[in-house]
């Protein structure tokens, strides 16, 4: 059966971006099927950062479109995205310090909000019923994510394992149809990656997932399909082995032929790994 872009959640069509004189993403294209996990790997610098950047709507590609259940993507802010369905969490995690670990979780709810993004800041002209829904909605997603004994807390005083919980958590909060994870692995323990794979399974059983993550094993073992990118453009995508059995990934990672790699390993969940990335990703 052919897919048209009406049956995607999220796609990408001939998406280029330039940075002055620098071609970030060449022509690139991009499907997001409801329900699936989509994995963006490449080396560094292979464009993946701008790709997430332009799926998010920060940043607008020089060229090519983006489309959002066959229509035009929602707008740039992130309060235009959380209402679309499409939500994210970042790197460097973006928790607010001087909130507690429940206020964080109830500002990621401001989908379901009737007085918008100024109000949850502000307090102002929200109903007290929005408020309560908010905070039993919060609470509930804190208890689903194991995290309700922090509520309380502030996030810089918890380990970095729990607060990627409460930055997924907020993310997940308003139940988006499309979850964009930037690197969700970093920082975090083998047994930590192995739950928050569990995790990303459990996720896509209500919403499609996007990731971008520099640990090979994870995006093996997450993902139904693989976009591989090298300097800037898609040079592989399929299934997990179809990704790691082509000689064009091998060959972006290692830098050398296919033919001279034979010694790589094949089939397990590791198989393409990231010499950049020492430490197996986990940067
Ligand atoms: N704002 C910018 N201005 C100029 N060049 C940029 C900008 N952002 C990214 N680039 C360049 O675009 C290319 C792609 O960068 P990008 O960060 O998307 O790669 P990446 O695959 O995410 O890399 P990494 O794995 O190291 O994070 C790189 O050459 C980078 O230096």
């Amino acid at each position: 059966m052919t897919t048209t872009a009406r049956d995607q959640l999220l796609s990408a069509d001939g998406v280029t971006v330039r940075f002055g004189g620098l071609t970030a993403l060449d022509d690139v294209g991009l499907r997001v099927a409801p329900g699936s996990v989509v994995g963006l790997i490449g080396p560094n610098g292979a464009g993946k950062t701008t790709l997430f950047n332009v799926l998010s709507g920060v940043l607008r590609p020089t060229s090519g479109t983006i489309s959002w259940k066959g229509g035009p993507p929602p707008g740039r802010s992130p309060h235009h995205l959380a209402r679309a369905g499409i939500s994210r969490t970042f790197q460097g995690l973006n928790l607010f310090p001087m909130m507690t670990v429940l206020e964080n979780v109830v500002a990621g709810a401001d989908r379901t909000a009737r007085g918008g993004p100024v109000s949850l800041v502000t307090g102002l002209g929200r109903h007290h019923r929005d408020e309560r829904e908010l905070r039993a909605r919060a609470e509930a997603t804190l208890r689903r994510f194991g995290i309700a004994e922090f509520a309380a807390r502030l996030p810089g005083t918890l380990p970095y394992g729990i607060q990627k919980q409460v930055a997924l958590a907020r993310a997940c909060v308003a139940d988006p149809e499309l979850l964009l994870l930037d690197e969700p692995a970093s920082g975090l323990s083998g047994q930590q990656i192995d739950d928050l794979a569990r995790q990303i399974r459990g996720f896509s059983e209500h919403m499609a997932v996007v990731l971008v993550e520099h640990h090979m094993d994870l995006v093996m073992r997450v993902c139904d399909h693989i976009v591989v990118l090298n300097f800037g453009r898609v040079i592989s995508t399929g299934t997990p082995e179809e990704v790691q059995a082509d000689p064009a990934v091998t060959e972006a990672y290692l830098g050398t032929p296919a033919e001279d790699t034979a010694t790589v390993p094949r089939g397990g969940g590791s198989a393409v790994s990231d010499p950049s990335h020492s430490d197996g990703g986990t940067r």
